[in-house]
């Protein structure tokens, strides 16, 4: 058995609900330094503020001393870009680069392909995808470049979190079927250095969490669609009737409606099974810029610090 290579130092790109999750887990658990891009400015000073408001409810509750807050702070970075373009390429002094870009296939085979020419094979690529096939990430990353391409596409893996993710303790490990041994054994050792349980799923549209998730979010919104119930009651019979902490709507206003529409568009063309069609009403509400409770309105109302209005 090979000593694995620990992982040191990694970027994130997007900082995004879960690029920042990711971040605040790796710096605090992990205890590496991390950089986060994002292309928009505002996104990143959003993300420090939020960093430092999770660490200073860490501290008051005791989960945190003034020392190790201190510590994670200074392990924070930021750069605005997608750390993929030669002024704001990604450095190859980093062991580990996670994507939580939004879940569209073309910006992320475009994305891996970048980060696959431009940094050496050494370099865990992972994904947060929730749906898109790794396989094809993988592929992506070994095209062109500096590299040979089969070493490129072996050090690509999904590592996949959940929302919100200092609190949730799961992660998904999904190797492409170009993945390395190497590259999973690491990947899973970086998860649980994270302070996270690790499952492992083969590249299968949606994985294992998804896969179960979206079919029930997509049939609890058409019940509300046909006017079978109130959004109230539908997610009150899943709490309640079922012991879910939170019912399919609220959840879906938490992982955002975009992000819904896109795994299940993803889960639709992969399969070209009709039960992954997505409803009508995710459509609307998308087109009309209700995403959820990261843009204020979904199929509830919120207010600045996420609580529901009302
Ligand atoms: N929301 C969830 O509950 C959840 C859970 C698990 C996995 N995921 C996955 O994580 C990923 C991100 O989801 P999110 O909820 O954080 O989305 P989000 O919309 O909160 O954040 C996405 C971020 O990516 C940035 N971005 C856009 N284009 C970019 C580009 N070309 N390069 C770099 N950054 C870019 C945006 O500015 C934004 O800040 C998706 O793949 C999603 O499927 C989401």
């Amino acid at each position: 058995m090979t000593v694995l290579q620990q992982i040191r130092k990694a970027a994130i790109i997007g900082a995004g609900q879960m690029g920042l999750g990711i971040a605040y887990v790796s710096a605090v658990h992990a205890k590496i330094p991390i950089t986060i891009y994002d292309p928009s400015s505002a996104v990143l000073s959003n993300a420090t503020d939020k960093y430092k408001s999770l660490l200073s409810k860490d501290l008051t509750k005791s989960r945190l001393t003034k020392e190790q807050a201190d510590e994670a702070l200074s392990r924070f970075n930021t750069i605005k870009g997608d750390g993929s373009t030669a002024d704001e390429s990604v450095k190859d002094d980093v062991d580990l680069v996670i994507e939580a870009i939004p879940e569209i296939p073309e910006l992320k085979l475009g994305l891996f392909k970048r980060l696959g020419q431009n940094l050496p094979p050494s370099i865990i690529l992972g994904s947060n995808t929730s749906s898109i096939s790794i396989t094809k990430l993988a592929a992506s990353a070994g095209l062109g470049g500096r590299e040979d391409g089969k070493k490129s596409s072996e050090r690509v893996i999904g590592i996949h979190y959940f929302n919100p993710v200092p609190i949730m303790r799961l992660v998904e490990i999904i190797p492409a079927l170009q993945t390395s041994q190497e590259t999973i054994e690491r990947a899973r050792s970086f998860g649980k250095a994270c302070k996270k349980e690790v499952t492992t799923s083969s590249d299968s549209p949606g994985f294992i969490a998804n896969a179960i998730l979206m079919p029930m979010i997509n049939e609890a919104i058409m019940v509300l669609q046909r006017g079978i119930a109130s959004p109230h009651d539908i997610d009150l019979t899943f709490q309640l009737g079922m012991s879910h902490p939170l019912g399919p709507l609220k959840l879906a206003d938490l992982i955002g409606l975009d992000t819904c529409l896109n795994i299940q568009r993803v889960l639709h063309t992969e399969t070209g099974d009709s039960k992954y069609r997505p409803a009508t009403l995710l459509v609307k509400m998308v087109d009309a810029g209700w995403v959820g409770r990261k843009g204020g309105k979904g199929f509830y109302e919120y207010d600045k610090d996420g609580n529901v209005l009302g």
